[in-house]
């Protein structure tokens, strides 16, 4: 959809030998965080860019806990528009830095996404040539992110994972994810869907039934901070097979370690939560529960990504959690 060339990149399919071993049956890794802003946010905040211009919007607003912003903010310089970014007090300044130098406007507004979400909708009202870009609650968005399993399908050549592992922020990548194996005709593939502990907000829904809006975001994993999911992630829930699993943050960057370890690849806690499935083993408790089939002949696992890391922060976060 939309015209002339996509924002996003096809990213590379990994068999991972080092995550084969410790799962004990064959992990592949989806390398999204090679995309051109470092995070999957790019395929569908790209998609969303591309339709609102087309729609004859001329101003981009975004808001965001960092890498949609810097995604929105790529959009809008690949599409030659203005963009204004709206990120929280919660984003460090190494991650403003790089959506500034995209040519963006960052505001800092409020203490967690949601609040600088509500400062994006109040700019928004003042300008009617402008379009908010939600980082992960818009159809535009998860049609955008289906890409992902529609370039793992063509990159599997025939065999068929029997579990996807996905992180959840807002739920934007889940959302995209399920959508994406309904239309590949992988309907009946359970997706892990993993979370950090006091950023839970879809664990927390998923548990009470209904849309819960967290307190605060206490978590390390300040991407995954969104106070409540996209209603959308709960229609999925009731109709896919979806596995909502939580891990302590030490677990979240002990993962970030291991990755970086294992293929020299550096990405943000919240992506290091998903790795987390293969290498804290929530696969094989998951398998033990009878959640998952006792034996996998094919694990795909996508690793996000995330632009606000680099080895400092993460030394940083390693000597946090005492590991
Ligand atoms: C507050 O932040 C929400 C969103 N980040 C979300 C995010 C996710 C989760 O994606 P989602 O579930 O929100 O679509 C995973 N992995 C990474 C590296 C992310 O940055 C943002 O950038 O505005």
């Amino acid at each position: 959809a939309g015209s002339g060339p996509e924002l996003h990149i096809k990213t590379p399919l990994l068999e991972s030998i080092p995550m084969t071993k410790v799962a004990g049956c064959p992990v592949y890794i989806k390398c999204d965080n090679m995309q051109p802003t470092a995070s999957f946010k790019i395929r569908g905040i790209g998609l969303r860019c591309k339709k609102a211009l087309e729609a004859g919007y001329t101003r981009i607003i975004s808001s965001s806990g960092g890498n949609a912003g810097y995604a929105a903010a790529y959009a809008a310089r690949q599409l030659g528009m203005p963009a204004t970014v709206v990120i929280p007090e919660s984003t460090s300044k190494f991650m403003a830095d790089k959506i500034r130098g995209l040519g963006a406007d960052v505001i800092v507004h409020g203490k967690v996404w949601d609040y600088a979400n509500e400062h994006a909708l109040q700019l928004a009202k003042e300008d009617s040539s402008a379009v908010v870009i939600h980082p992960f609650d818009h159809p535009d968005i998860w049609e955008g992110h289906e890409s992902i399993i529609v370039e793992i399908q063509d990159q599997l050549h025939g065999k068929k994972p029997d579990v996807v592992v996905t992180c959840v922020g807002g739920g934007g990548l889940l959302c995209g994810v399920v959508q994406g194996l309904q239309t590949v005709g992988w309907g009946d593939v359970p997706v892990v869907a993993m979370e950090t502990f006091g950023a839970e907000s879809f664990n927390a829904a998923v548990k009470a039934g209904k849309l819960v809006t967290l307190p605060d975001i206490t978590s390390m994993c300040k991407c995954l901070g969104a106070l409540q999911v996209s209603p959308k992630c709960l229609e999925y829930h009731s109709k896919y097979p979806i596995l909502s699993c939580v891990v302590p943050d030490k677990d979240a960057i002990g993962g970030c370690l291991r990755l970086l370890d294992d293929h020299r690849i550096l990405v943000e806690p919240a992506c290091g939560a998903a790795v987390s499935a293969v290498y804290s083993d929530v696969l094989g408790e998951l398998r033990a529960e009878g959640k998952l089939p006792k034996k996998l002949g094919c694990v795909v696992v996508i690793v996000c990504g995330g632009g606000a890391i680099n080895l400092q922060m993460l030394l940083k976060f390693k000597e946090d959690c005492n590991l």
